[in-house]
């Protein structure tokens, strides 16, 4: 059975709207003017046990919208979806036992007193024995090196202290499902290493199924080979992230190493990359070159120079990412 199964689900928010101005405020009072925000529309998936997912979009997209709803805090407009056998929106007391939702923006943790008391009370809400207490305590303190920050209150603690913690804090029922949304965000680059290091220990631990949204796409090439695409509330893209690039990737880079000493002549390394710009450096060059021209590109420059050695690169998954999001404003807002 899969962990989780979303189909055709929708989420429509009644926003209201007025004008500024008195006379507008006075009117909002008699009659109430909403608009409707379709957020998520029309998104299927599955996920199998297991799995890690990046969950990926631009701001606005509708990915925490989703993640509200999997984790039983939205109801949707419409739709169905299961997780682990549950309805989230039911919010049954045995489908919380089993997931958590991590969000790097917001505080679970209580903020005055010192961080093992917040861990006690998430002892008490979800019922966990105290002997399974203490060793998952210790387990995901010395996984996390929380050990000096248990005693101290939360609120005297550093963003990226804080973030550990409250990953912690959520894991302490053990849960089969993790909902991760910008677990990263404002973190330094060693504390995104040591979360992203920790969350593919956990999965790997207990084989917990992840789905993860992260505006940082290091997090997403180290921890998932599979990635669901959203934009503008509806699906994009559902596979796996090598597919993405290579289906989106408009251009790719040839970087050559040439023979010592050789002399380039500028009209001639033109001719042979059919006049693109090229970027030099102390001992070659590298250009950018659209992907069916590669091929034919590369014989030629292997062909005219004395090549020491020539790479073709993939672009960086950032700029593949902008592309697919632009070439689809544009589709969407130019109607
Ligand atoms: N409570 C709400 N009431 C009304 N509109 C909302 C509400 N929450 C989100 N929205 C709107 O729904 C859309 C999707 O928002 P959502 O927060 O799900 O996007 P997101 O992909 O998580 O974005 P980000 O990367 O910026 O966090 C946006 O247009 C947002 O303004």
């Amino acid at each position: 059975m899969s962990a989780i199964t979303v189909d055709r689900l929708h989420k429509t928010y009644l926003v209201p709207e007025r004008e500024g101005g008195l006379r507008a405020a006075v009117g909002a009072l008699v009659r109430r003017r909403r608009r409707e925000v379709h957020a998520v529309t029309d998104v299927g998936f599955t996920i199998e046990p297991g799995e890690v997912v990046g969950f990926l979009g631009p701001n606005g997209a509708g990915k925490t919208t989703t993640l509200k709803m999997l984790s039983g805090l939205l109801h949707p407009t419409s739709g169905t979806a299961s997780v682990l056998g549950h309805v989230p929106w039911e919010r049954d007391r045995r489908y919380l036992g089993q997931m958590a939702l991590i969000m790097g923006q917001r505080n679970q943790l209580q903020w005055d007193i010192p961080v093992l008391d917040s861990y006690r009370l998430n002892q008490a809400v979800f019922r966990i024995p105290d002997a399974d207490f203490k060793a998952r305590v210790a387990e995901l303190s010395e996984l996390l090196a929380l050990e000096e920050l248990l005693r101290k209150p939360v609120r005297n603690l550093s963003l990226g202290e804080r973030m550990k913690c409250e990953i912690a804090g959520s894991l302490l029922h053990a849960p089969q499902v993790l909902f991760l949304d910008e677990p990263t965000i404002g973190l330094d680059v060693a504390m995104q290493r040591r979360i992203r290091s920790f969350v593919a220990e956990y999965n790997r631990r207990t084989g917990a199924c992840v789905m993860l949204t992260s505006h940082y796409m290091a997090d997403v090439e180290a921890l998932c080979r599979r990635v669901i695409v959203i934009h503008h509330g509806r699906l994009l893209f559902d596979g796996a992230l090598e597919e993405l690039v290579h289906r989106f990737a408009g251009d790719k880079t040839i970087n050559v190493e040439l023979a010592d000493e050789h002399p380039l002549d500028p009209a001639t390394l033109g001719a042979l990359v059919d006049g693109r710009a090229v970027e030099r450096s102390a001992t070659g060059f590298s250009v950018r070159v659209p992907k069916a021209e590669t091929p034919r590109v590369a014989a030629r420059l292997l062909a005219g120079l004395p090549v020491s050695d020539l790479v073709i690169e993939e672009p960086p998954i950032e700029s593949v990412i902008e592309q697919v999001f632009e070439a689809t404003s544009v589709e969407v807002d130019g109607g």
